[in-house]
């Protein structure tokens, strides 16, 4: 074997490759589509083909095939992903090495492989072994192209969507119910528990089934009644258009649950609108409005002095939020009541603003879009605080409400704990196209027995993605 030879090719449970890194040759040898022909021909491989894996050194990174998955593992991931005992404590799944001392040139002195794993020797004769299929799982070409599945829904939808009915004691008692009611809040943004015992004590059990209290300046859980008790249109019998709360922070609340524990009197009935559903519209219809809505920060406030209650909150950012990786969508900032003085943008700027925000508004209006629903004694309503808009009828006669707020990593911890939450952090470069990340699918439910129309929103573009993802989904819905 030459030196070329030795280095670009990886094979057998023997070592192939010990060489002197320093030496200048070998790592100036031109990329693999200059290599002669036979060389391109010679990939090999550690055991027979199907049960092994066969690689590739390349100049500046780790060419590596694995049953059929094609990895390119750069030499400095690869070093600071070392699972051995003295980089990575696999009791706590933390990392003890310092990455800063990781040279950002550094290079396999020795590198061989068997059927199962891949033995790497660093120049300071450190031994990094990684599981073939550990890193099959974890690189990025072994990234699956999973969503969290999300039904957008309008009254249509949500009609045919036949939400679980879940009740307290199937919640606290029962795994599979507990999942039910989960996974039908992670796919709508919207889950309900019934018989609750109606009390604030019996509210707080529920909440704490599902994750972690978020106090706040209204308190760990608030009960209030129209007594104007604090300094906000919440606590009156007047009707309240759609919003989400605490936009006036700087991370909103997650999660917020309701529960009525009382009503003698009219109206007061509940409306939800799907945010998410209303913004991927208008991302539909006209991008340069869900593009304005994206990127013009806006301020929101409370300001708040009544009785001992002294408060001002301020949270800025922009209405639709969305991750910039992807465009996904991951947050709707949305209540005009506690929209503040807009300065943040010059006048023309505003004009196409106040443009876009009345097209979601409109949009968040459409009948078609609203479900209404009496909340009553014994009824828990769950919202996704960052997607589901809700709103009031007004009314009259007492009404007393109690509820919480749910710090929202705290839910999806125990979403993931019951294995019912996919984490899907999707190709975030030019050549690979982002995979579209949510989708709007027609009749799912929670365990859906069929898919009957999944559309595609219009960042999602690329035909083969979508049809990679309307495979997953329905392996996933089925
Ligand atoms: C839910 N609870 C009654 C405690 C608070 C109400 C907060 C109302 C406020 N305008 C907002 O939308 O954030
Ligand atoms: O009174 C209601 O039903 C809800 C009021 C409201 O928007 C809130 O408390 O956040
Ligand atoms: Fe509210």
């Amino acid at each position: 074997m030459t030196w070329d030879r030795l280095l670009r090719f990886g094979s057998g449970v023997q070592h192939l490759l010990r060489a002197d890194l320093q030496g200048q040759r070998p790592w100036q040898c031109p990329m693999r589509k200059a290599l002669p022909a036979l060389a391109l021909q010679r990939w090999q491989h550690s055991v027979p083909e199907t049960l092994g894996c066969s690689w590739w050194l390349h100049n500046d990174h780790l060419e590596l095939k694995y049953s059929d998955l094609v990895m390119r593992l750069d030499y400095v991931w690869l070093r600071d992903h070392c699972r051995s005992p003295s980089c990575y404590n696999t009791k706590t799944n933390q990392r003890s090495l310092d990455t800063a001392q990781v040279d950002l040139t550094i290079k396999p002195s020795e590198i061989r492989s068997d059927k199962d794993t891949i033995y790497i020797t660093w120049p300071d004769k450190h031994m990094t072994k990684y599981g073939l299929s550990w890193l099959a799982k974890h690189s990025f070409e072994g990234q699956k192209d999973y969503v969290q599945p999300s039904v957008l829904w309008n009254a249509a939808i949500y009609k045919d969507a036949q939400m679980p009915y879940v009740t307290y004691n199937g919640l606290m008692d029962s795994v599979d119910e507990f999942k039910k009611f989960l996974e039908a809040f992670l796919l709508y943004g919207f889950s309900v528990v019934d018989e609750v015992p109606a009390s604030i004590e019996a509210t707080e059990a529920v909440a704490l089934r599902i994750g972690i209290i978020r106090e706040s300046i209204y308190g760990r859980m608030w009960d209030f009644t129209s007594d104007f008790s604090r300094g906000d249109t919440a606590y009156t019998k007047v009707a309240l258009d759609r919003h989400v709360d605490t936009t006036y922070f700087q991370e909103p609340c997650g999660v917020q649950l309701f529960h009525c524990l009382r009503h003698d009197g009219t109206g007061g009935r509940t409306l939800l609108v799907d945010g998410f559903n209303a913004a991927e519209n208008i991302r539909k219809e006209n991008p340069d409005h869900f593009d304005v809505l994206t990127k013009v920060p806006i301020k929101h406030e409370y300001i708040e002095n009544v009785a001992d209650y002294h408060n001002h909150m301020i949270g800025v950012g922009p209405v639709l939020n969305i991750y910039p990786w992807n465009n996904e969508l991951y947050m709707i900032r949305y209540n005009n009541y506690d929209r503040a003085v807009i300065n943040t943008v010059p006048y023309d700027v505003v004009h196409q603003w106040y443009v876009a925000h009345r097209a979601l508004t409109t949009e968040l209006r459409k009948p078609e879009n609203e479900i209404w629903v009496k909340l009553k004694p014994g009824k828990i309503l769950f919202v996704d605080n960052w997607r589901v808009l809700h709103g009031r009828e007004a009314f009259t006669g007492y009404r007393r409400l109690c509820g919480c707020y749910l710090t929202r990593d705290d839910v999806l911890n125990t979403a993931r704990f019951l294995g019912i939450k996919k984490d899907f952090y999707p190709p975030a470069f030019n050549n690979h196209p982002p995979l579209f990340s949510r989708c709007l699918l027609k009749k799912a439910k929670p365990s859906a027995q069929k898919l009957t129309g999944i559309i595609c929103t219009k960042f999602c573009q690329p035909y083969g993605s979508l049809h990679r993802h309307v495979s997953v989904l329905s392996q996933m819905m089925f």
